[in-house]
């Protein structure tokens, strides 16, 4: 068993505890922590929902999740029965001030169990209107004030637009203190996303290229092949914009353009980050139309399967103008990236699942070659594909084999299964210890949410003032709408997908 510090004892109220996330992500994360012997050694789990449970039914409707959805099938030679001793379902209306002593007799009770005060923690895992509601209620228990040890994680979206993650803010800033206060964006936590600090503040080599001198342009795909999967009426209030560039796109955005931070400090890293998210032109509404380009998928077939359009999903308007594609090319207006172009992209029913951040490099100043003995003179590209693989490509010109000089790209591949065991965390279990620990670094501090927002705000008022005329206009399992090739293609370049072996 491996040995390492476990958190101090903890009792976590999950509200959602009967929902989906919670159901796919949460609660098998804490499984796994508790198999890794992550989890404290005193510690207790309270799902919370209106929904009634037994604590058998409700420990049957978790197992089903890990099932499902956990790195880990199987129930790991009893050590399930272990961890369910320490989970409990507290059915309870959230709307409901009274219900909340329900609360407060549950933490006086687990101290007595604990012979301690355990981290008290409220994870927010219900939908956003209902945040400002419960933390105003959690926050007249007198649990909230009196200690440092009493957290609230809340689950994106932050707000809705900027004004309203401010309200947000400014509500959760008269409840809490910055540092109980836990914004989550699960990108931050994957194995892939962290080790981009890894690969550029650990290594020398990379520093003296990472700007504007070496670097041609850079671009983020994250595509999906699922559609709105019954969340349409989430979806019909937020768009792809919303849901994966204001948050989890802007993110690593910030990783790869970020300075070199002095320590790992959370704060140091945030500033880091936010001076990123400071320096990002905002576009005047005029200007939205150059940069950005939304889309919306049509029914048709997907891997020989028929699916419906967006518009026909459940919970959808038949005339829904919300966009589940988005890309945006942006600029970052400060020493390091001036004149860089960033193109980023997301979509729903897209071709692949691919997360890949691509970094094309300038050609080399001159060639001695004669012409024809290269297919492209811009070979060089560092290629960080977050998921489902999980590898780092370099990619550089090379001279094939044979009599004549004929020069091809080559790989040079990192890959995480060949060099690591392929177990790796997810981004959950990563956040989940971290927000016992008491590690704010990966989570996002107030103005870096209210930053993103204003960069997101010029194209969100443009795109909504003005009803899409074309939607539906891609298709599922393509790459989305011609006006996302030809965003990139006016600028000489294209998009690039999972880079594959280079044959001729
Ligand atoms: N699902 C996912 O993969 C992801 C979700 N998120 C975010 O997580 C949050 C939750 O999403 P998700 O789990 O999908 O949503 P669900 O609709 O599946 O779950 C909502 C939860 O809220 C509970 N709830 C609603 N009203 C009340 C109430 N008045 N009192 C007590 N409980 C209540 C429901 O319990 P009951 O019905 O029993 O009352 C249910 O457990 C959202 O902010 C979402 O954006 C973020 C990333 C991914
Ligand atoms: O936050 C969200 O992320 C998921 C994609 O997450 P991933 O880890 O599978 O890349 C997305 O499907 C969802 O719409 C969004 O809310």
């Amino acid at each position: 068993m491996q040995q390492h510090k476990r958190p101090p004892a903890a009792l976590l109220f999950i509200f959602g505890g009967s929902g989906d996330l919670n159901h796919r992500k949460l609660s098998p994360a804490l499984f796994n922590l508790f198999i890794d012997n992550w989890m404290p050694e005193k510690f207790g789990i309270v799902g919370i929902g209106r929904r009634p449970y037994t604590t058998e039914g409700y420990h049957t409707h978790l197992m089903d999740g890990i099932r499902q959805f956990s790195r880990r099938k199987e129930e790991q030679n009893g050590k399930w029965n272990d961890f369910s001793q320490h989970v409990s379902y507290l059915q309870m209306n959230a709307e409901v001030e009274e219900e909340y002593q329900k609360i407060a007799e549950i933490v006086k009770q687990k101290e007595a169990e604990f012979g301690e005060h355990p981290n008290v923690i409220f994870y927010m895992a219900v939908a956003p209107q209902l945040v400002p509601d419960i933390a105003q209620k959690l926050g007249s228990l007198n649990i909230c004030h009196d200690t440092k040890c009493t957290r609230i994680v809340v689950e994106k979206p932050f707000g809705h637009d900027l004004e309203s993650a401010k309200e947000l803010n400014n509500l959760l800033s008269s409840l809490f203190n910055e540092e109980q206060i836990y914004r989550i964006d699960h990108y931050l936590g994957k194995e892939t996303v962290q080790n981009i600090l890894a690969l550029r503040f650990a290594n020398a080599l990379f520093e003296p290229i990472w700007n504007r001198n070496y670097i041609d342009h850079i671009q983020i795909t994250a595509a999906e092949t699922v559609g709105a999967e019954g969340r349409g009426d989430y979806y019909e209030r937020s768009g792809a914009l919303r849901d994966m560039v204001q948050n989890h796109i802007l993110q690593l955005m910030c990783m790869i353009a970020m300075e070199a931070p002095v320590s790992f400090e959370a704060n140091e890293i945030r500033n880091k980050k936010v001076d990123v998210l400071n320096a990002i032109r905002r576009y005047s509404n005029d200007e939205v139309h150059a940069h950005a380009v939304r889309g919306q998928y049509s029914g048709g077939w997907m891997k020989g399967q028929q699916v419906p359009g967006y518009r026909q999903e459940k919970s959808v308007s038949p005339d829904s103008p919300i966009d589940t594609f988005a890309a945006v090319k942006f600029y970052i207006d400060n020493w390091r990236w001036q004149d860089v172009p960033f193109y980023v992209r997301t979509g729903k029913r897209m071709h692949e699942k691919s997360t890949i951040i691509n970094i094309q490099f300038k050609p080399a100043p001159s060639y001695a070659f004669p012409s024809e003995a290269a297919d492209t003179w811009r070979p060089n590209r560092l290629t960080i594909s977050i998921q489902p693989e999980m590898d780092i490509r370099l990619r550089f010109q090379a001279k094939r084999p044979g009599q004549s000089m004929t020069l091809n790209p080559v790989d040079m591949i990192f890959n995480y299964k060949d060099a690591y065991d392929g177990d790796e965390p997810e981004a959950y279990e990563t956040l989940l210890l971290d927000v016992m620990e008491g590690n704010q670094t990966l989570f996002m501090r107030s103005d870096q949410v209210e930053a993103a927002w204003k960069i997101i705000m010029p194209i969100l008022e443009t795109w909504e003032s003005r009803s899409p005329v074309d939607f539906p206009n891609y298709a599922p399992d393509s790459w989305g709408p011609e006006d996302a090739e030809a965003l990139i293609a006016r600028d000489g370049k294209n998009w690039v997908t999972l880079p594959q072996p280079h044959k001729d």
